[in-house]
């Protein structure tokens, strides 16, 4: 594949590696402020673009939903795995679907983590049969994480939501306030070089469940994007997330 990255950050370069290690060619490298000499262009359009089969987008919330609507209108393939614009995913989803769009996006390309948010399904419609568990989410990261909640995180309790009778909302900030009994609230901490650790908790007075992914490198996110660039620019339409991956791949996988 000719592969386009957009965002030479920490992911970006990892990506990069990642492509070319496993036969791929990078053709474009696109960063308005990295210095590193393989940046091919400082801006995301159209010229920039040019000849690649497939974009990979680590970029930035601030940016992020101009890039997907623009991948979508271009009709280039592309791989989002920047974070913290899910609040608008809804009005994301209705632009570009009616567009020539082959787009995934996934707050974690871990293929570990996609197996992890099934787990947290299943344990969540058990401990909501079961009764009297509470739920809530542990996120820690690095310290130079521009946002928070972190984008698996905000999956992880979504997933909770979807499967849990006894909730109905999901907060990230209580200060000065008791949390709702139906509230799932997610706690993030950032500090150190931490690569991405989290925990969702099931507890009842008598007893904690914990089920934690701790990532040990950023090489997990790396490998699983390079995988959703072959899955989607291989002629897929529409807009798909990476557990329509996980389906289609390991087909008796149910879907997060
Ligand atoms: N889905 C997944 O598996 C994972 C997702 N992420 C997410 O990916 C994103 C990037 O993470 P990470 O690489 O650690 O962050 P970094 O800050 O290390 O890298 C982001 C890079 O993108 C650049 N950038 C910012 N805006 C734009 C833009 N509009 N166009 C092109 N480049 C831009 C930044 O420049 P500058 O520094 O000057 O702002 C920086 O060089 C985050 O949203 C993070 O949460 C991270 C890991 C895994
Ligand atoms: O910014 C990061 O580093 C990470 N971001 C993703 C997220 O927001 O969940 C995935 C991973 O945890 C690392």
């Amino acid at each position: 594949m000719r592969i386009a990255i957009v965002g030479y950050g920490k992911m970006g370069k990892l990506i990069r590696q990642e492509a070319l290690s496993s036969g791929h060619e990078v053709v474009a490298v696109i960063d308005p402020w990295s210095p590193a000499p393989e940046i091919t262009a400082l801006s995301l359009d159209a010229l920039s673009l040019a000849g690649c089969d497939v974009a990979i987008d680590f970029t930035h919330p601030a940016t992020i939903v101009d890039d997907i609507i623009l991948y979508a209108r271009l009709g280039i393939p592309a791989v989002i795995g920047t974070t913290g614009w899910y609040d608008r995913l809804e009005e994301v989803r209705e632009t570009v679907e009616d567009l020539d769009c082959s787009i995934i996006y996934s707050g974690n390309y871990s293929l570990g983590v996609a197996v992890f948010l099934q787990v947290v399904k299943r344990a969540a419609q058990l401990f909501d049969k079961v009764g009297g568990y509470d739920s809530f989410i542990q996120e820690i990261h690095h310290a130079q994480k521009a946002d928070s909640p972190s984008g698996t995180a905000s999956m992880l309790a979504d997933i909770v939501l979807e499967n849990s009778t006894s909730k109905h909302s999901i907060v990230s900030d209580t200060l000065h306030r008791k949390r709702e009994d139906d509230e799932i609230q997610i706690g993030s901490v950032r500090g150190g070089s931490v690569p991405g650790t989290h925990t969702v908790y099931f507890d009842s007075p008598e007893d904690t469940i914990e089920l934690t992914h701790r990532a040990r490198s950023r090489q997990g996110f790396a490998v699983g994007a390079i995988k959703a660039a072959n899955w989607i620019a291989d002629g897929r339409k529409g807009f798909f997330t990476l557990s329509d991956m996980l389906d289609d791949v390991f087909m008796n996988v149910e879907k997060a």
